[in-house]
């Protein structure tokens, strides 16, 4: 597991491309079968990857965790971004995971393996200070929000799967978003959440394509070049949001002081730099 500590945003003036790309992007979650995770000491959010191939994944419990199982004090999200179906099993129990659908497996499970032949799975997970029970949903069962409109080019609907009204977490939450075919935009007008860390993961996107995402202090912003399959980490005080050459999809997800989605900084699309 690779291990990114914190950045602050007086550093990003300093960083180029590659020192940008560095701290924010994680590239390599899909690389091949297997296993790769990211923990990013912002929120002390971990990102992984899984790709499976012939035979079954395990979540490990690596090193830095100081943890007899990857979830003794955490909590995770699952979303099938791939188009395999793919199944989790926790302790025994099997979940179908279908394109887009999402799992959330809480504290204490001790043995979570992944299988699909194919199958491409992201993973989020926080820490937890309680259990919450293991819950699958599906998009019918996600509360979808329609926003955006066709002259913005930014036509989406997000579909909330973990949150303080659907399925119950300690401080993940996650949601995916779609975009409506030939809408470009995503979160613009956009916002920060200083109370939050927030993760993307861009998927649905053709290989020849790239989303250019936003990040930054909303006055000193910056881009990264993301392909599909790949995360962007977006810390309390930086900005998130991004166009496609392409439209796409995305995984969101955060952890930090509370769950209250509203709780956020509007940025007006005047005052960016
Ligand atoms: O398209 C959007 O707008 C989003 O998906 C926004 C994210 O959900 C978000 O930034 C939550 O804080
Ligand atoms: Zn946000």
């Amino acid at each position: 597991m690779e291990v990114r500590h914190a950045t602050a945003p007086s550093e990003v003036p300093t960083l180029d491309t590659t020192g940008l790309r560095a701290r924010f992007l994680v590239e390599d979650l899909f690389a091949g079968p297997g296993i790769r995770l990211t923990y990013s000491h912002h929120d002390r959010l971990v990102v992984g990857g899984v790709v499976v191939g012939d035979a079954p994944v395990d979540l490990p419990a690596p090193a830095p965790l100081r943890a007899s199982a990857f979830l003794d004090r955490r909590e995770l999200g699952v979303v099938n971004v791939g188009t395999a179906d793919a199944a989790v099993e926790v302790d025994g129990r099997s979940f179908s995971l279908a394109a887009r659908e999402c799992l959330y497996v809480g504290r204490g499970a001790r043995v979570v393996r992944f299988s699909g032949d194919g199958a491409r799975l992201y993973l989020v997970s926080t820490a937890a200070h309680a259990v919450h029970p293991t819950r699958r949903a599906a998009l019918a069962d996600a509360t979808p929000v329609k926003l955006g409109s066709v002259s913005g080019s930014n036509e989406r609907t997000i579909y909330k799967y973990i949150h303080a009204d659907g399925i119950r977490s300690c401080q993940l939450v996650l949601g995916v978003t779609v975009l409506a075919d030939g809408s470009m935009w995503n979160t613009m007008p956009c916002h920060t959440h200083d109370r939050r860390t927030e993760v993307y993961c861009y998927f649905d996107l053709p290989p020849e394509h790239r989303v250019v995402h936003l990040m930054g202090r909303p006055d000193e912003t910056r881009n990264l070049i993301v392909a599909d399959g790949e995360a962007v980490i977006s810390p309390p005080w930086s900005v998130h949001c991004g166009f496609g050459t392409h439209s796409y999809s995305f995984v969101w997800a955060m952890g930090g002081e509370n769950q209250a989605y509203d709780d956020l900084e509007p940025v007006d699309v005047r005052d960016l730099r």
